[in-house]
């Protein structure tokens, strides 16, 4: 059984359209990530499969006792409130400390319970929003283009996180992210969002999609090039560490796999 399934969402915010007719489905232990420009409705979406947008027609239906975590775009904090990271894991609730000081060593930020929330960086930031996420052992972590602003060694660093959680705890991961070249190595599946689904499937084969291709253009080539250095061991020897746009797609026939357009 799926852990969430939406079907038919439509969505529309200060009286204008947002969503329309978006289906929506993540199984366990799956990493699917939204893709899609800016305004295209990402953050909209995550946040009607959290139950915080009402759709105006279509259902969301979580399975039964679903255990949720969420990691917001961004937090605004009061500089001037004196709060370690331990302090703040346990707001609006008490947590246990060892519960808090678990979240923070599964998020990769364990040496950072006493510091202040104002004096971290950007990437011990959203490590500490990942560590209060994992407090509620979520069935689904869903994160909003969580390494927005971090660098890409930093970015790059903070989905391996994800990952090693995903394969830790079992969790399915929903994300939204910019980061193409990222989407395509971390991804189980890639939804292409543009107030409906454009395309969906195994992010090879949505790079490769009309669809895809029409938002995204021929940027794609590169963000399918890193994802097959990444991936197939055998194009190790040709090309090393450094990769030319179009150098890996052979212009080969793709994967026998389909990317459902609609
Ligand atoms: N509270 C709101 N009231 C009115 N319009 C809104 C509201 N929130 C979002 N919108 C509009 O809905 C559309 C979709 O916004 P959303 O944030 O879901 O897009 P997104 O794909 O996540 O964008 P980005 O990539 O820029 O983060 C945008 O046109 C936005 O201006």
């Amino acid at each position: 059984m799926n852990l969430i399934d939406a079907t038919g969402l439509r969505v529309s915010l200060g009286g204008q359209p947002v969503l329309s007719d978006v289906d929506f489905s993540i199984a366990p232990g799956e990493i699917v990530t939204i893709v899609g420009p800016n305004g295209s409705g990402k953050s909209t979406l995550l946040r009607t499969l959290i139950g915080a947008v009402r759709p105006e027609s279509g259902k969301v239906r979580h399975r039964p006792g679903l255990r949720l975590g969420y990691v917001p775009q961004k937090l605004a904090m009061d500089p001037t409130l004196p709060l370690t990271v331990m302090r703040f894991l346990s707001l609006p609730h008490r947590v246990p400390a060892a519960e808090r000081a678990a979240a923070l060593e599964e998020a990769g930020a364990g040496t950072l319970g006493d510091r202040p929330m104002t004096g971290l960086s950007g990437g011990q930031f959203q490590r500490v929003l990942l560590a209060r996420a994992l407090l509620n052992k979520p069935d689904v972590l869903l994160l909003d283009e969580p390494t927005q602003g971090l660098d890409q060694p930093g970015s790059a660093a903070f989905y391996r996180q994800i990952e090693h959680i995903r394969s830790h705890l079992g969790c399915a991961v929903v994300m939204v992210s910019h980061e193409l070249h990222v989407v395509m190595s971390a991804s189980d599946r890639v939804v292409c969002l543009n107030g409906h689904v454009c395309c969906q499937g195994h992010p090879e084969v949505v790079a490769q999609a009309a669809e895809y291709r029409a938002l995204f253009g021929s940027g794609t080539h590169g963000a399918l090039a890193l994802y097959r250095h990444e991936h197939s061991h055998s194009h190790d020897a040709d090309c090393g560490h450094t990769h030319h746009e179009g150098h890996h797609d052979h212009g080969a026939a793709p994967a026998p796999r389909t990317a459902e357009a609609g």
